[in-house]
């Protein structure tokens, strides 16, 4: 297939998978830059599925106007079971060129890409990846939109159960989401001084729960917090407290935090890197990039191939456990 060196003259942003506080920060910012270069913009709403069913409305600068602060995202956003399908693709790919939508600025998660990706390869349709996810689980980039709004979310509910649970002398196991992946568990870990972090499918080392809550009583401490990531699906920590309760003898509550981690404002730090990941997006479209991804590395932004950011982040979760298991002394 020959390289799509056309001008892109129109341009579709969607979002796609969960959203992420930020989103609608980063939608704003590629509108607004496009519009500055004399590009068309249409929102594609609701996703894949949205662009399916021809969802797609031209955007203005005012259309962005007052969101820069607002969880969710103005376009919703969906999961797209179809988009799997490689005869669906093509018709995607028809109804972007009957509305002569140049190229693509998609905002998700790692399946969104993966999704983005084999749009490209096979329709070669140029098309920029902007990391939106609460997850931060995207390969290729330090760096998701959301995750440092959920990661302050999930603290500020984990602040308010250590309270209860040192009033009440009380062990708490609180479920973060992160799905397959741990990073909002490790972050929420070290900023709440829980005593034990349960990892994102890995087997559960119920010795060592046990042992560290009671260390801690031992010395005298009022309550424990074990953060559990959730696995494949939300609950794994009912099933843990059911466990140390029967075979343990201990006494522990749960609390699933589920998607208020999801909503919210974003942080400054989720409006600032969503601010410059749309501007970058536009920019790199507008200069020729036709297959790339808006990461986060080393304090900057940078285009990284979207062929290196379909893999999730491998996790290197050794430091930040030292650092969990060294402060909960
Ligand atoms: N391999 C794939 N091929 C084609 N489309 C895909 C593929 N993987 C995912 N998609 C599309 O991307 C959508 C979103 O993917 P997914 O549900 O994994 O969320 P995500 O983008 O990783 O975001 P998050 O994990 O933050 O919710 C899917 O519903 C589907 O439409
Ligand atoms: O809202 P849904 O579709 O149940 O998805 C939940 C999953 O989405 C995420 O919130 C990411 O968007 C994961 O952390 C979580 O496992
Ligand atoms: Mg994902």
């Amino acid at each position: 297939m020959e390289a799509n060196t056309k001008t892109i003259k129109s341009l579709g942003v969607l979002c796609s998978g969960g959203d992420s506080p930020g989103m609608n920060s980063a939608v704003r910012s590629v509108v607004r830059t496009a519009i500055g270069l004399g590009i068309e913009v249409y929102g594609i709403y609701k996703g894949y599925s949205g662009l399916l069913e021809g969802n797609i409305h031209k955007l203005s600068l005012s259309s962005v106007g007052n969101i820069i602060q607002r969880g969710g995202t103005i376009l919703d956003t969906s999961r797209c079971e179809e988009f799997h399908t490689p005869g669906i693709r093509q018709e995607a790919a028809h109804i972007l060129s009957r509305k002569h939508i140049d190229g693509l600025v998609v905002i998700g998660g790692n399946g969104s890409f993966a999704g983005a990706m084999t749009l490209h390869q096979e329709h070669d349709i140029p098309i920029i990846g902007i990391p939106g996810t609460i997850d931060n689980d995207i390969s290729g980039t330090e760096y998701t939109i959301g995750f440092n709004t959920a990661v302050q979310t999930a603290v500020n509910a984990v602040d308010n159960i250590r309270d209860t649970a040192s009033a009440h002398a009380r062990t708490f196991l609180v479920e973060v989401m992160g799905r397959r992946s741990s990073f909002i568990a490790l972050q929420v870990g070290i900023c709440t001084g829980a005593e034990h972090v349960v990892l994102s499918n890995q087997a559960i080392d119920y010795e060592k729960i046990v042992n560290d809550i009671n260390k801690g009583t031992a010395r005298g401490k009022t309550s424990s917090i074990i953060i559990v990531a959730e696995g494949e699906k939300s609950g794994l920590s009912y099933e843990i407290k059911d466990t140390l309760m029967t075979q343990y003898d201990l006494s522990v509550h749960a609390c699933v935090l589920g998607h208020i981690q999801r909503g919210g404002r974003p942080t400054a730090l989720d409006r600032l890197i969503a601010s410059q990941m749309g501007y970058a997006a536009v920019q790199a479209l507008h200069q020729g990039l036709r297959c790339h991804v808006t990461a986060f590395n080393k304090g900057e932004i940078e285009m990284v191939p979207l062929s290196e950011c379909i893999r999730g982040k491998t996790e290197s979760t050794e430091a930040q456990l030292e650092l969990i298991r060294a402060l909960a002394i």
